[in-house]
């Protein structure tokens, strides 16, 4: 079967710079699909190809059937006729609508009477339950947020487009609405597209990640494989891996693989066709700290280390440490506190084999 979307889109900009958007969404119902990468990856040119504001100058995008663009063929169907809905970072309610007016703008070509229970059914969906006549200036922002997705899903497109849909919010909000959010497409049952360079944002709201970099996407996939296994360097970077550095393999042996990084051994989960070299990949979250010399453990790894710096976020520290290579951790402010851990401290670094993620290196 074919999948639901498929995007194979490239745009040339003048200047040189190229963005490609290449990824597909296997199937109808709900999923949500986070486009994610640094900033000037070209997540929105992908969002805006999909969208349909942006004609490719190479490849094609075909959704639910229907070809939505075919450079090849001269094809590109504007926006309007795309059955998709978009929500961009200003929500783009109407300002003098009433919140039942604006959620039945799209429908216009339903009966009066289908038109007033689709709009009754997104209400109840949405809990905007007796804010019908507000306008958007009298919603709250999570509420402007609800109005403006009902809006884009009133038509039941076969594609939602959220373009960083919770950056408009204070942080509070934000954390509250995620949750929020992903409940709500699961409800309204479409698949999403949706552009954030949060990684947190990502990991909560997605089940498909496409990671962008440089206008290329590096990985696509399931989101946990995609996060716990990046297939190159630049996607573990971009994914927040604090550790990554080159090591030399020593041995490869019973699913283990042996790398020496400095003067550290260290031993990895064998990923499979490891040449002499491979990327160490290590979460700070990950690497835990004891005071004192190394002793007895069932941690795989322990690394006798001392502190470089602590940096204090929130209710976290970030460690550096000095492995005899730069190995980050990060640590609750009250651990760090019952260790009193202090700059130049020695320690030991002690990590799980199965924490360490091995990138083959050619
Ligand atoms: N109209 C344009 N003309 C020329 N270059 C453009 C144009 N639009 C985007 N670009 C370039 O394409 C690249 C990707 O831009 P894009 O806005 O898609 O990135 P992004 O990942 O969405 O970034 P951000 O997170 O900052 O919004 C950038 O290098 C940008 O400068």
């Amino acid at each position: 079967m074919d999948p639901h979307l498929t995007c194979a889109a490239e745009r040339r900009f003048p200047g040189g710079m190229r963005v490609e958007a290449r990824f597909r969404i296997p199937e109808p119902g709900f999923s949500v699909t986070v486009l994610f990468g640094p900033s000037g990856s070209g997540k929105t040119t992908a969002l805006r190809l999909l969208a349909g504001l942006e004609r490719p100058d190479a490849g094609h995008i075909a959704c639910g059937g229907t070809v939505w663009a075919d450079a090849g063929r001269g094809r590109h169907l504007p926006p309007q006729a795309r059955n998709l809905g978009f929500l961009s970072q200003a929500y783009d309610l109407f300002p003098h609508l009433s919140l039942a007016a604006n959620l039945a703008y799209g429908l216009g070509g339903l009966p009066a009477g289908a038109r007033r229970d689709r709009v009754a059914e997104l209400v109840a969906l949405l809990g905007l339950d007796g804010l019908e006549d507000r306008q958007p200036a009298q919603l709250s922002g999570g509420q402007r947020q609800r109005a403006a997705l009902g809006r884009a899903l009133a038509p039941r497109p076969a594609l939602l487009l959220l373009d960083e849909p919770l950056s408009a919010l204070d942080r509070p909000t934000q954390l509250r609405l995620r949750r929020d959010l992903r409940d709500l497409l699961r409800r309204l049952d479409v698949p999403t597209v949706l552009v954030t360079h949060d990684r947190a944002e990502a990991l909560q709201l997605g089940d498909r990640l496409v990671v962008m970099d440089g206008g290329r996407v590096c990985q696509e996939g399931p989101i946990q494989p995609v996060f716990d296994r990046p297939t190159d360097p630049a996607v573990a970077r971009i994914l927040g891996v604090e550790t990554v550095v080159l090591g030399g393999v020593v041995e490869v042996s019973g699913g283990l693989a042996t790398v020496a990084v400095g003067e550290a051994r260290l031993q990895a989960p064998d990923p499979g066709s490891l040449g002499l070299r491979a990327y160490v990949c290590i979460r700070g979250e990950d690497v835990l700290v004891e005071r004192g010399e190394p002793g007895p453990s069932t941690a795989r790894n322990r690394l006798a280390a001392r502190i470089v710096s602590l940096q204090p976020e929130g209710p976290l520290v970030r460690l550096t440490l000095d492995a005899g290579f730069p190995l980050e951790s990060v640590v609750t402010r009250q651990a760090c506190a019952d260790l009193d851990l202090a700059e130049g401290e020695a320690v030991t670094a002690l990590l799980k084999a199965s924490a360490i993620h091995l990138i083959p290196h050619d």
